[in-house]
């Protein structure tokens, strides 16, 4: 590796280092920036290099859609014997074409001649990198980094797991940071541009158990649709001033009041968006009454799959991640509030703070060995069995059929250990 190396240090990996996670709607970044840098390494720290760490480290914004979250920077790190602190950058993943440009441009392509990546864009944007920038990428499966990512993260940050407190009573629920150093065994619901849903049993040992297409994305889409919006933050916004209720048809707009015999009360959600067939209703809801109900539809039906599985696997902790969860608030005291009511209070929803950093974060985490690993063989989406038999997808869609079901559910599935996780 180290004829790829400028800054090579005796103790591992070249910097600069990243990890990437090139996602279906957002390309999440995270830079090692070392704190540690002794003087003879100054001298010897490459102007490029020396560049890149600058205009990443000072800047908050970059190009149309590139944003540092300073409130997650996590200082005083020590990764593979160096200090320092980890920056969090985002932007569109349509915006892949200008960060190829800026990275040429700030001549990062001439000093770095391997980038680690995960996410469906590392397979997806390999050739642009190769053809463009002179970059391989070394690409990581994006469960196994998320796992790796938010394991780090928790080991290093006291608050990054969280819950809500009184999540039966949304308006009073307040968030509190929750002990996750015994996290096995848990759930982990992705919540990106689409949904995937885990079981995890150790720091290698996990399952692809369930999936559904109404994500992050969806939710997104139809707002957009919808409401005229066009950003995400405007569309969590007008969900904020909205109210539900009036496109949704409610168990007590059917029954009049509760349906008691089964406990569902009456304010219940009996069918999302049930009263917009009816045109004065339509007439008379507003833009943020439609985001609102937008989000609700959403969170809800990822609450209900999610809350199924950890039945189906016997687990009480329901860890939810991915940017979906961004700036939003809504859906994590409605998903909290699903875990615990429909649960008769034996499960419990959590949060990270690092949302959707985790997949970016352990690819950086990834070791030599593994990044040699990667380069040479290389992951591939064709039906290689899996190596690793703790690494399986008991289900996530039907490959073989050209209209999957909204869920893809383990239990409607054989259960085919031989299958790689990437299918
Ligand atoms: N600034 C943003 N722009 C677009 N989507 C955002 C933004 N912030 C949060 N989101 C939400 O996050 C989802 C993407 O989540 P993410 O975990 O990054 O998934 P992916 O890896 O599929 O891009 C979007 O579908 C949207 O719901
Ligand atoms: C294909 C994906 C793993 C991609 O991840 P993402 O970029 O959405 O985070 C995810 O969108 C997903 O699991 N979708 C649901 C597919 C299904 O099981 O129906």
């Amino acid at each position: 590796m180290c004829d790829d190396i400028i800054f090579c240090t005796k103790l591992g990996r070249a910097m600069p280092w990243f990890g990437m996670d090139i996602g279906g709607t957002l390309t999440k970044l995270v830079y090692f920036e070392p704190k540690d840098i002794t003087p003879d390494e100054q001298d010897r720290e490459a102007g490029i290099l020396r560049n890149i760490r600058r205009y990443l480290t000072k800047n908050s914004a970059y190009g149309k859609t590139g944003h540092r979250d300073t409130h997650l920077q996590m200082d005083n790190v020590v990764i593979r014997k160096r200090r320092g602190s980890l920056h969090f950058i985002r932007f569109q993943t349509t915006d892949m074409g200008n960060f190829l440009s800026l990275a040429k441009q700030k001549g990062m392509a001439e000093l770095v001649t391997t980038v680690c990546a995960t996410g469906g864009g590392a397979f997806k944007f390999e050739k642009d990198f190769r053809d463009q920038v002179n970059m391989k990428l070394a690409k990581f499966d994006e469960l196994d980094t998320l796992i790796k990512g938010i394991l780090f993260a928790d080991m290093h940050n006291s608050t990054e797991c969280y819950y809500y407190e009184n999540a039966r009573e949304i308006l009073k629920s307040e968030k509190r940071a929750f002990n996750f150093s015994q996290p096995f065994p848990f759930i982990l619901v992705n919540v990106g541009s689409g949904v995937s849903i885990l079981a995890v049993y150790g720091p290698d040992n996990y399952k692809r158990i369930s999936g559904t297409s109404l994500g992050g994305g969806t939710f997104l889409g139809l707002c957009c649709l919808l409401t005229g919006c066009t950003t995400f933050e405007e569309a969590i916004q007008l969900a904020t001033k909205g109210d539900n209720r009036k496109v949704d048809k409610l168990v007590r707009d059917i029954y009049g009041g509760d349906y008691n015999r089964f406990g569902l009360t009456g304010d219940l959600v009996a069918s999302s968006f049930g009263q917009m067939h009816m045109t004065e209703k339509r007439q008379s809801v507003s833009r943020e009454d439609l985001a609102n109900a937008t989000l609700v539809t959403i969170t809800n039906n990822i609450g209900s799959i999610a809350r199924m599985c950890a039945l189906n696997e016997k687990i009480d902790k329901v860890v939810f991640v991915g940017n979906f969860l961004r700036v939003n608030p809504i859906s994590m005291k409605l998903l909290a509030y699903a875990m615990e009511f429909w649960s008769n209070g034996t499960m419990k929803g959590l949060f990270l703070e690092h949302e959707g950093y985790f997949g970016a974060l352990g690819c950086l985490l990834q070791f030599n060995g593994e990044l040699a690993a990667a380069l040479n063989e290389g992951l591939d989406h064709s039906n290689t069995p899996s190596t690793n038999p703790t690494h399986t997808t008991d289900a996530g869609g039907d490959p073989s059929t050209s209209s999957p079901s909204l869920t893809s559910d383990a239990s409607d599935k054989p259960n085919d250990n031989t299958n790689s996780s990437s299918r």
